[in-house]
């Protein structure tokens, strides 16, 4: 068994560790700067005050400060933070960083590098000390896992995904367990661009619930199934447009990063409730301050998206047609525009 070190105890670094304690690995929980009160409370009783649940007892937690002893002889290193905080983890952990250390991460996000977009997994790996850089090949999670109910064993399977497959072997290996199936994916692009979209598409899908509300439907009537099963049909074939974009293979969006991923989110994420309080039209800024400083991963992508859309489009490599539904969505969540869909302009050949 293996010394594990999970920086960032959010919802869904702090639930990755149930499976890893379960499997009889040594996990130490080391908070963020941000994650003070969270680590106050699992060294008081190991009460996890944001999933609102007990982890297990065997679960180490360490304050931010104590980073250098939770890393003495650590043999994997999780990331347990947003997009937000990647950089910031990747600083933390570089000076602790040796050959060949596994490391993989949970956040999901795209970046936008030299007017193109790119995978977190490739940031992280730039952000490491040179001296080790050629040697450690950092990995993502991704796939339908709410932390909650893994943090609660719900049965949940996952891909892991990244540049080498030695490391994912030994990453699948390390991770995997009874109810926590984990497989590795050599299409680092598609899994990845999966992951971070279906946050956005999420919440389209959402809009429905409000839009339904705000005309007066209740729970249990005739309701927008129809309308949010069309946007779900085209939020597939946009993710698979933008992986093949990016040149990755578009059937990754059919698996669990993709198809799985967006349905869980759809059902069970705070993605979905923000959605839908954009499509009882609250706007943009009563929606954020609804959902009381939750991370809303849906607004930063939809944010480097449009900025990466620009640039491949001024090279000629997407038309200002393609993609309609992602188009949409940043009108609605970043410019405040009506909802709207273009239903007419969806699933066109080119279309996305
Ligand atoms: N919650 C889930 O069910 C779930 C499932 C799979 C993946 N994810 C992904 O995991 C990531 C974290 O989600 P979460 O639900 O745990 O969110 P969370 O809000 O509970 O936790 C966010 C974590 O990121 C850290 N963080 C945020 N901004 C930071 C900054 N500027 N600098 C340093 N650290 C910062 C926080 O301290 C905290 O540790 C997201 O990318 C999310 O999409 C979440």
């Amino acid at each position: 068994m293996a010394v594990i070190t999970v920086l960032g105890a959010g919802m869904m670094g702090s639930a990755l560790c149930v499976p890893l304690v379960d499997r009889g690995h040594e996990v130490r929980l080391v908070g963020t700067h941000l994650d003070g009160a969270i680590i106050e409370s699992l060294q008081a009783g190991h009460f996890h005050p944001t999933m609102k649940l007990d982890l297990p007892a065997a679960i180490r937690p360490y304050p931010a400060e104590a980073l250098p002893a939770a890393m003495e002889g650590a043999e994997l290193v999780a990331l347990g933070v947003s997009s937000a905080g990647i950089d910031w983890a990747t600083s933390q952990l570089a000076p602790f960083a040796r050959p060949g250390l596994p490391i993989v991460m949970i956040t999901k996000g795209l970046e936008l590098r030299e007017g193109r977009l790119g995978v977190l997994p490739d940031r992280v790996q730039r952000g490491l000390p040179e001296a080790v850089r050629d040697t450690v090949f950092p990995a993502a999670i991704a796939g339908p896992c709410i932390a909650g109910e893994l943090a609660r064993r719900v049965p949940t399977c996952v891909v892991v995904t990244g540049r080498d497959a030695g490391t994912l072997a030994r990453l699948a290996e390390a991770l995997r367990g009874p109810y926590y199936h984990v497989f590795p994916c050599a299409d680092v692009i598609g899994a990845e661009v999966s992951a971070a979209l279906k946050n956005a598409y999420a919440m389209g899908v959402a809009f429905g619930v409000g839009l339904h509300e705000k005309a007066g439907g209740v729970a249990g009537s005739v309701a927008m199934h129809n309308w949010e099963s069309a946007v779900f049909a085209q939020a597939i074939r946009e993710m698979m447009r933008v992986t093949a974009l990016l040149g990755g293979d578009p059937l990754t969006v059919t698996g669990l990063p993709g198809v799985g991923d967006l349905d869980v989110t759809m059902n069970g994420g705070r993605t979905g409730r923000f959605g839908r309080w954009l499509g009882l039209g609250l706007g943009v800024a009563a929606s954020v301050a609804r959902m009381e400083g939750a991370t809303l991963e849906c607004l930063e992508i939809l944010a480097v998206m449009r900025e990466g859309l620009a640039a491949h489009e001024a090279r000629g490599e997407l038309r200002p047609g393609e993609l309609p539904l992602l188009r949409q969505m940043m009108a609605v969540a970043l410019d405040d525009a009506p909802v709207a869909m273009p239903f007419e302009r969806f699933f066109a050949e080119g279309a996305g």
